[in-house]
């Protein structure tokens, strides 16, 4: 965490980080206008460029005309009032809503300037360059190594032993957990405490070599240290990685964003370097929101 962020961190409202605000009430007379989202929400070296998207869940509609871009090799924080769309945002980006029938997703989403919904595109593919940590940690019931080493298997990312056990070694030590490991590799990774099995599941992510991770609420299973290493972690990647977290927490949206988007009832209301939103809101749903004044 740099210094900066520190500060911001120490300035947001302190209320217990695990709990949410909903979104059932706003300041009444506060008016959205659909697509329109103050702060600065494009970027010139955009990873994502995002554009009038809409999701619906059946006749629902639960995303309304978001426009944005998610920078190269920063951290991007989305925070806002529980069901505000967040995840379902997120889920966009590796399209991960594809298995949820009723889903439709419309507008331009480009990764790297490439049709991510052009249905020619290889989804095992796209999911390989972006991929997910979700929020409840979720090894698969084998060792430690072949949890790591499932990606590159059936990527082909390796031909030899030798190439695979670089491989785990490597996505181990960038997930913080190679010390911790190194001698139980063979051991069920469902022997690990939780923190350790979500930075396994980091490890595993990383494997692929992706070129973002995707992370919905990572740390809401974990305790304040293991957090505190989550946290640690996102900040040593994310200078290799482009990282989108989904977050109820602005202390950790604080710590580890570089730019923060508040979203609101399926509308992105606010997107700016973190600092700025959390020390100068432009939108008085933001501001509300991040000291406490609704929820
Ligand atoms: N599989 C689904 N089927 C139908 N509606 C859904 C589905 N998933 C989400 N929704 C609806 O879409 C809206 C946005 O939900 P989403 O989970 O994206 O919000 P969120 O901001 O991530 O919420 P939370 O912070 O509580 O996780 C909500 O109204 C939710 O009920």
């Amino acid at each position: 965490m740099n210094s900066m962020n520190q500060s911001i961190a120490n300035e947001v409202p302190s209320e217990d980080d695990s709990v949410a605000p909903v979104a059932e009430s706003q300041p009444a007379d506060t008016v959205i206008e659909e697509g329109k989202t103050v702060g600065k929400p494009f970027a010139d070296n955009a990873k994502f460029s995002l554009r009038d998207v809409e999701v619906f869940y059946g006749e629902s509609r639960a995303i309304k005309k978001i426009s944005l871009d998610i920078a190269r090799n920063q951290v991007m924080a989305f925070i806002g009032p529980s069901g505000c769309g967040k995840s379902t945002f997120l889920r966009c980006l590796n399209r991960m809503n594809d298995s949820i029938e009723i889903c439709k997703v419309k507008g331009s989403l480009q990764l790297d300037g490439q049709d991510i919904y052009d249905s020619k595109r290889d989804v095992v593919e796209l999911r390989a360059r972006v991929g997910m940590v979700f929020q409840k940690p979720n090894p698969f019931p084998k060792s430690i190594y072949d949890n790591v080493a499932y990606g590159p298997r059936i990527h082909g990312l390796a031909n030899r032993k030798a190439d695979l056990d670089e491989i785990v070694e490597n996505s181990l030590r960038k997930a913080g957990l190679w010390e911790e490991v190194k001698d139980r590799l063979e051991a069920n990774a469902t022997g690990m405490s939780g923190g350790q099995q979500q930075r396994l599941c980091i490890a595993r992510a990383i494997a692929v070599n992706p070129e973002v991770v995707l992370m919905d609420e990572p740390c809401s299973a974990l305790d304040p240290i293991a957090t505190a290493k989550v946290e640690e972690l996102i900040a040593e990647l994310s200078e290799s990685y482009t990282i989108v977290i989904v977050t109820h927490s602005m202390q950790q949206a604080a710590r580890v964003s570089h730019r923060t988007a508040y979203f609101h009832l399926g509308h992105l209301v606010e997107v700016n370097e973190t600092n700025k939103v959390f020390t100068s809101p432009q939108h008085e749903l933001t501001e509300s929101y991040i000291t406490g004044r609704f929820g």
